[in-house]
């Protein structure tokens, strides 16, 4: 038997460029935990939980949380998930994150959804989520079966409030003078692979064959052209 290491890897991108959309068809192919930094937190923000009243403020001004309080969330989390492979989304997002988890665990691999701007503004005023699994929908893209409804559990969907053309403006701001050096820092540790277009369909093609290097197919079916 081949017992491979395990595999810790993050997705970026901006926001909107589709890593919770590519991020469920990795853990549906692959099998990874997934840990998005969002999820988390709009789960705190639900919950009204100490972290989750102060994110609220800086969520809905398009602000990052600052990183003490953030990386503390997170690292703690992933300590559940020591024996596993995982896939961190929405984490990390500044440079002094990423050299908080350099000194936890050594990340093997960073996937880049390269997407222009352009692209994802009017994305971002059409999703709909459903916020207890983090499942993500669009009206054009990737419609519920049944408007408005979560196609798994029946519940309402909702639109965050942080998508907002207003706030969209601000995160894109905050991902290109906070973020797009978490981009070098990890090129230059060699582990950034850049997925460029304009597409998610026309995107996962290529992450699924890289990750397919390193990881077996665990879904039913090891589909050719898989969703
Ligand atoms: N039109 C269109 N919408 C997409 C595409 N990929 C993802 N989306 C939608 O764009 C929105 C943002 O995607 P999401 O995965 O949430 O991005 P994230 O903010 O990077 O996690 C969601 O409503 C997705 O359903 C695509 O290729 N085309
Ligand atoms: N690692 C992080 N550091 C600081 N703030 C974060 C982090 N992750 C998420 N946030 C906050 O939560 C908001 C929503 O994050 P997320 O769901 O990942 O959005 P998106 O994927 O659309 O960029 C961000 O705009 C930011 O305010």
């Amino acid at each position: 038997m081949v017992v491979r290491p395990l595999l810790r890897a993050v997705i970026m991108g901006p926001p909107g460029s589709g890593k919770g959309t590519v991020a469920s068809r990795i853990i549906k192919h692959f099998g990874m935990k997934h840990l998005s930094s969002g999820d988390m937190l709009r789960d705190n923000m639900q919950k009204k939980t100490e972290v989750g009243t102060l994110a609220k403020s800086y969520i809905d001004e398009g602000r990052l949380i600052p990183d003490d309080i953030m990386t503390q969330l997170m690292l703690n989390e992933l300590k559940h998930l020591a024996e596993y492979n995982w896939l961190l989304d929405g984490f990390p997002r500044t440079v002094a994150q990423a050299e908080a988890l350099d000194k936890e665990c050594q990340v093997d691999t960073v996937i880049d959804l390269d997407v222009p701007f352009e692209t994802i503004q009017c994305r971002l005023t059409a999703r709909w989520i459903h916020p207890a699994s983090g499942r993500v929908y669009n009206l054009e893209f990737s419609p519920p079966k049944v408007q408005g409804i979560d196609d798994i559990t029946g519940e309402p969907l909702v639109q965050r409030d942080d998508d907002k053309p207003e706030t969209v403006t601000k995160r894109l701001q905050a991902y290109d003078v906070q973020t797009k050096p978490v981009l070098d820092y990890y090129r230059k540790k060699g582990l950034l692979k850049s997925f460029s277009g304009t597409e998610t369909n026309k995107i996962w093609p290529h992450i699924y064959a890289f990750l397919r290097t390193k990881l077996p197919d665990v879904s039913q079916k090891d589909a050719t052209t898989p969703r």
